[in-house]
C-alpha cells in the first residue's frame, strides 16, 4: 500500500515551493481585492444604476476578502490528461488568479476540481497525484500524497482523520476540504435533480445539504440569483448553529428558515391527534371544497348606469360566467376575471347601441359601484383565516367541506372545543400554519424558488410538505433525514411518502450510511433503540472508533460529570428532559454555563440544553440526564432519546436515578 506522506518526513523545500505558492496566492487574491476597490460606480447613468453598481461592487470586495485563518487552498492535482487545462491545479474556496489572468487557486466547485474528490486508484480521472495540506493556524505546515496513477488501495487519509477528531467549538464548520466520495455525488447532483438522502446521525446530511446549496448557487449563479434558494431548518438553535457555513463558502445570498418562519409562527397548543389529523393530506380536498362553498349562486344580474342608458347583464349570464370560471383559475384571479367578464359583458351592450368603448372604459366597468357589488356577493374577498375559522368552527360547514374524506368522528376531532369569536381573534396552532398556507396557495399563487434544502424532514407533516413542495414547484429540493429520528406524532416511515408530498415524485432516494460524528462506542449504544423504533434501518456503522467513549451512571451527579468535562478540550452539552432544565441549571451553580439560546450572540462552552432542542446539535462531550424522562415526556419519545444519545462527538456520559429503558439495558 503506497504509505502516505505527511510533515516532518517530507522534504523541506517541496513544503516551502507550496507555502510560496500560497503566500503568491494571497498577494494575488489582494491585487484582485484593490483591483475591486478601485472600479467606479460613476460609470453607470442615473443615481439608481449608480446605487445598484456600487453595492455589487462592494459585495465583490467583500467576496475577496482573505481570511487568514482560512486556507486559500486545501488540495492540489497533479494532471496527467493531455488537454488544455493546467498539469497543476491547487483546489480552494474561491477563484484565485494573477495579473496574467493564470489561475492560481480554483473553486472547488468548478468541473475540473470534482477529480478532487472522486478520484482513486481504480478510476484516477486523470490525476496521477493528489495532495492533500494540512494547516496550523493559518500556516501551511503538512501535507500528504495520494499517488493514483499506481493502482492498489490508498489507506485513509491522515488529514480527514484530524479533521474529524478536531474539537468542536462554535458553530458548524465547512467540510469542503474532506467531502467524502459519496457526499461529493449528492453535492454535484444536476440542478433540475432532486435528492432524498437518508442517513443516520452524524453522516454529513446537514453538511452535504448546505454543500450542495453552495455548489448549485456556483453552478447556475443567474438563474438562482433570480429564483431563490432557502434552506429550511427545524428549529432556529439549529439555524444558529450552521449558519455560518455558507457565508464561510462565499454564498451570503440563502435564506435560512424554519417550517414556522416560513408559514406562520402559529403555536397555540392542541393535542397531538389533532394536529396529526391537520396534517394529514386529506386536508388538502376538504381545504378547497371549503374555499370554493364560498361562492354563492347569482340570483340577480348586474344593472350598470351611464348617462340616460341602463345596461343590463342578466341573472342567468351571471350564472354561466361564474361556472366557467369556477375551478378553472385560482380563487383571487377568478375573482378578477368575474369582474372583467361583467366588464366585457356590459360593453358589449355598448357596442350594440353604437358606441366604442376602449380598454379604459372595461376597466372602469370593473371597477364601478354595481360590479363590484355583485363580485363580492357572489364571490366574496377572502383570506386564509375567514376559511380555516368557518371550517374549525362550524360543524356542518365542516361536513359539507368533508364529505367523504373525514369520517364524522375525525370531523369531529378537528372541530375547536371552545370556539373563537371571530377569525381575527382566533388562535392558530403549528399545524394550522400549513393549512392557512394551503389556503392561501388556493386564493394566489405561491412563488417558487430555484432550489430549496430542507432539513431533518422525516419531522414533516403531509400538509408541511405540500407547504414546502409549492416553493420548489418549479424548481428542485434536496431533502434530508433519517427515519430513525422522527419525533413529530406525524413522522414520516417512507421517503417515497415524503417526496410524494413535496410533488417531487421524480426525486431520487439515496444513503448516507458512515458516520462521521458519533464514536462508534456510543453508536451501538442507541443503535439498541433503532429495533424500536425503525425496524427497517441497518445499524448505523461510524468512521470512529472512540472506545472508552462511554460511560452509564446511575445515580451519578451532573456536576461532578461536568467538571470531569471541563478537564478536557472541547464543547459540552447537558443535555436534559425539557422539565429539568432550571434544576439542572442550579446544580451547575458556580460553573459557567447558558441555557441553550438561539439569539445569544455569547459563545459558551458548557451549554444545558433541552432534549426538544438537540436534533441536529453536536457537542464534543455530551451528558444526558435522566434517559427515563425523555422518553416519557412525549409519544415518541423512544426517538427523542436516539437523537439525544447521538450528539456526542467524543464521550456520552448517561446519568440516571429512575430505571433506563429496557432497549437500553438488553
Ligand atoms: N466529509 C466530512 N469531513 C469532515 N467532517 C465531516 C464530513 N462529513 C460530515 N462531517 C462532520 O460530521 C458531523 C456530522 O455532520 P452533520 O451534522 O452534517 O450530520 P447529520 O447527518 O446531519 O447528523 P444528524 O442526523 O445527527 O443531524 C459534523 O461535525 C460534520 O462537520
Amino acid at each position: 500500500m503506497p504509505a502516505h506522506q505527511l510533515a516532518p518526513d517530507i522534504p523541506a523545500d517541496v513544503l516551502a515551493a507550496e507555502q510560496a505558492h500560497l503566500a503568491e496566492s494571497r498577494a494575488a487574491l489582494q491585487a484582485m481585492r484593490l483591483h475591486a476597490q478601485s472600479l467606479s460606480a460613476d460609470a453607470a447613468g442615473d443615481w439608481v444604476s449608480q446605487q445598484i453598481l456600487q453595492s455589487l461592487l462592494d459585495k465583490r470586495v467583500a467576496a475577496l476578502a482573505d481570511h487568514p485563518d482560512t486556507p486559500l487552498f486545501f488540495g492540489r492535482l497533479d494532471r496527467s490528461a493531455d488537454d488544455d487545462l493546467p498539469g497543476t491545479i491547487y483546489v480552494g474556496r474561491r477563484h484565485v488568479h494573477d495579473g496574467t489572468s493564470r489561475p492560481l487557486v480554483i473553486d472547488w466547485r468548478a468541473p475540473v476540481s470534482r477529480a478532487f474528490y472522486q478520484a482513486s486508484p481504480a478510476d484516477p480521472m486523470n490525476v496521477a497525484r493528489r495532495r492533500r495540506f494540512g494547516y496550523h493556524g493559518g500556516l501551511l505546515t503538512a501535507f500528504e500524497d495520494e499517488p493514483l496513477g499506481e493502482g492498489g488501495d490508498i489507506g485513509p487519509s491522515k488529514i480527514l482523520t484530524e479533521e474529524i477528531e478536531r474539537p468542536r467549538t462554535g458553530p458548524m464548520r465547512d467540510i469542503v476540504a474532506t467531502i467524502q466520495p459519496d457526499q461529493d455525488e449528492i453535492v454535484r447532483a444536476t440542478l433540475t435533480q432532486t435528492v432524498c438522502v437518508q442517513g443516520a446521525p452524524g453522516t454529513g446530511k446537514t453538511a452535504v445539504g448546505l454543500h450542495r446549496a453552495a455548489y448549485l448557487l456556483f453552478t447556475h449563479r443567474e438563474r438562482l440569483a433570480r429564483s431563490g434558494v432557502m434552506i429550511v431548518g427545524p428549529n432556529r438553535a439549529f439555524l444558529s448553529y450552521i449558519s455560518s457555513v455558507l457565508p464561510a463558502l462565499g454564498e451570503v445570498k440563502v435564506d435560512q428558515t424554519t417550517v414556522a418562519g416560513l408559514l406562520g409562527e402559529h403555536a397555540t397548543p392542541e393535542e397531538a391527534m389533532v394536529s396529526a389529523l391537520k396534517g394529514d393530506a386529506r386536508m388538502a380536498a376538504v381545504l378547497e371544497r371549503a374555499l370554493w362553498l364560498h361562492i354563492v349562486k347569482p340570483e340577480e344580474g348586474v344593472v350598470y348606469s351611464k348617462g340616460a342608458y341602463r345596461f343590463r347583464v342578466a341573472d342567468y349570464e351571471v350564472r354561466e360566467i361564474v361556472a366557467s370560471l369556477r375551478g378553472t383559475t385560482r380563487y383571487g384571479p377568478g375573482r378578477a376575471a368575474l369582474a372583467q367578464r361583467l366588464a366585457h359583458m356590459v360593453l358589449v351592450r355598448m357596442e350594440q347601441r353604437g358606441e366604442s368603448p376602449d380598454d379604459r372604459v372595461q376597466d372602469a366597468v370593473a371597477r364601478s359601484k354595481p360590479v363590484k357589488q355583485l363580485v363580492d356577493a357572489v364571490w366574496p374577498k377572502l383570506v386564509p383565516q375567514q376559511v380555516l375559522f368557518k371550517l374549525l368552527s362550524d360543524p356542518g360547514f365542516l361536513a359539507q367541506a368533508a364529505k367523504s374524506d373525514l369520517s364524522p368522528e375525525e370531523q369531529q376531532e378537528l372541530l375547536w372545543r371552545k370556539p373563537y369569536r371571530g377569525w381575527k381573534s382566533a388562535k392558530w396552532s403549528a399545524a394550522d400554519a400549513a393549512l392557512l398556507d394551503e389556503l392561501g396557495d388556493l386564493i394566489e399563487r405561491t412563488p417558487s424558488l430555484g432550489h430549496l434544502v430542507v432539513d431533518e424532514a422525516q419531522d414533516l407533516s403531509e400538509m408541511q410538505l405540500r407547504a414546502l413542495g409549492r416553493r420548489c414547484r418549479n424548481g428542485s429540493a434536496t431533502v434530508l433525514g433519517d427515519l430513525a429520528q422522527g419525533t413529530t406524532p406525524w413522522s414520516t416511515s417512507s421517503w417515497e411518502t415524503v417526496l410524494k408530498h413535496l410533488g417531487q415524485d421524480e426525486g431520487e432516494v439515496t444513503e448516507l450510511t458512515l458516520g462521521f460524528r458519533v464514536p462508534r462506542e456510543v453508536l451501538d449504544y442507541a443503535a439498541r433503540l433503532l429495533p424500536s423504533i425503525a425496524p427497517a434501518l441497518a445499524p448505523p456503522r461510524s468512521l470512529r472508533p472512540g472506545a472508552g467513549s462511554l460511560s452509564v451512571r446511575p445515580g451519578g451527579a451532573v456536576a461532578d460529570a461536568v467538571r470531569e468535562a471541563l478537564a478536557r478540550e472541547g464543547s459540552i452539552g447537558v443535555i436534559v428532559p425539557d422539565s429539568l432544565v432550571e434544576e439542572v441549571s442550579r446544580q451547575l451553580d458556580g460553573l459557567a454555563h447558558a441555557v441553550l439560546d438561539p439569539d445569544a450572540t455569547e459563545e459558551h462552552r458548557l451549554l444545558i440544553v433541552p432534549a426538544t432542542l438537540a436534533k441536529g446539535l453536536e457537542y464534543d462531550h455530551v451528558i444526558v440526564v435522566e434517559p427515563a424522562d425523555i422518553v416519557a415526556a412525549e409519544p415518541r419519545g423512544l426517538a427523542r432519546l436516539y437523537v439525544v444519545l447521538t450528539r456526542a462527538v467524543t464521550s456520552l456520559t448517561v446519568l440516571h436515578g429512575k430505571a433506563l429503558p429496557a432497549q437500553l439495558t438488553a
